[in-house]
C-alpha cells in the first residue's frame, strides 16, 4: 500500500495534533447543547472515532452513509442515501463529521436534506477541504487543513474501497488510477 503513495501530506502525528484542537474548540462551541454528531460513511469514521474522543462534553452520535463517487475518482454528480439517520434531528444542534469537502455535493445535498427534517442549527467539520474543486456552495464552520486539487487516501479516505486504513494521509500516485 504505501508503495502507491506519492507523498504524505499529514502524517498520523499531524493529524491527531489537529484533531486534538478541533475537539477542543468543538466542546467549547458545544457544551451545554447535548450535539448530534453525525459521522458520513464510510470516509469519515477514523476522523470521527478521533474527534469525539478530543470532545469532553455530553454528545450523542449517529451515522448516515452516502455516496457521490462510485468506484473511480471523479464525482458522478448523483447523490444516494445508502443508510439514513437512526434518530431525528427535528429541534436538534448537528454537527456533521466528514473527511473531505471535495466539490460540495454531499455536504450540499446533506444540509439540504437536514433543513427541511428542522434541525436547530447545522455545522460542518471537516479535516480536509479542497476548495479549488467546488463546485456547490457550502459553509464549512471547522476544518483541519486545506489541501491542494490532488487525489488523496488514508485516514479513512479510499480510491477503490482500498487504503482507508492507511494511519495518515497521502497523495495517490496517478499511474495507480489512470490506467483503470
Ligand atoms: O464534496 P464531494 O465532491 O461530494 O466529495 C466528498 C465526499 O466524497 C467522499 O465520499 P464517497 O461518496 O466517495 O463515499 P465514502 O465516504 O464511503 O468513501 C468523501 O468521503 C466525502 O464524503
Ligand atoms: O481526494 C479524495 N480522496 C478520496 N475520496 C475523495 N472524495 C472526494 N475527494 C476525494
Ligand atoms: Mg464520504
Amino acid at each position: 500500500m504505501n508503495n502507491d503513495i506519492d507523498k504524505i501530506l499529514y502524517s498520523s502525528a499531524d493529524i491527531q495534533a489537529e484533531v486534538k484542537r478541533l475537539g477542543q474548540q468543538l466542546a467549547a462551541d458545544y457544551q451545554g447543547k447535548n450535539p448530534l454528531v453525525i459521522c458520513i460513511l464510510k470516509g469519515a469514521i477514523l476522523f470521527m472515532a478521533d474527534i469525539v474522543r478530543n470532545m469532553d462534553i455530553p454528545l450523542e452520535m449517529d451515522f448516515m452513509d452516502i455516496s457521490s463517487y462510485g468506484a473511480g475518482t471523479i464525482s458522478t454528480g448523483e447523490v444516494r442515501i445508502l443508510k439514513d439517520l437512526d434518530s431525528s434531528v427535528k429541534d436538534r444542534d448537528v454537527l456533521i463529521v466528514e473527511d473531505i469537502v471535495d466539490t460540495g455535493r454531499t455536504l450540499k445535498a446533506l444540509s439540504d436534506l437536514l433543513k427541511q427534517r428542522e434541525a436547530n442549527s447545522i455545522k460542518i467539520c471537516t479535516l480536509l477541504d479542497k476548495p479549488e474543486r467546488r463546485v456547490e456552495g457550502v459553509d464549512v464552520d471547522y476544518v483541519g487543513f486545506q489541501i491542494p486539487d490532488e487525489f488523496v487516501v488514508g485516514y479513512g479516505m479510499d480510491y477503490a474501497g482500498h487504503y482507508r486504513n492507511l494511519p495518515y494521509v497521502g497523495i495517490l500516485k496517478r499511474e495507480v488510477y489512470e490506467n483503470n
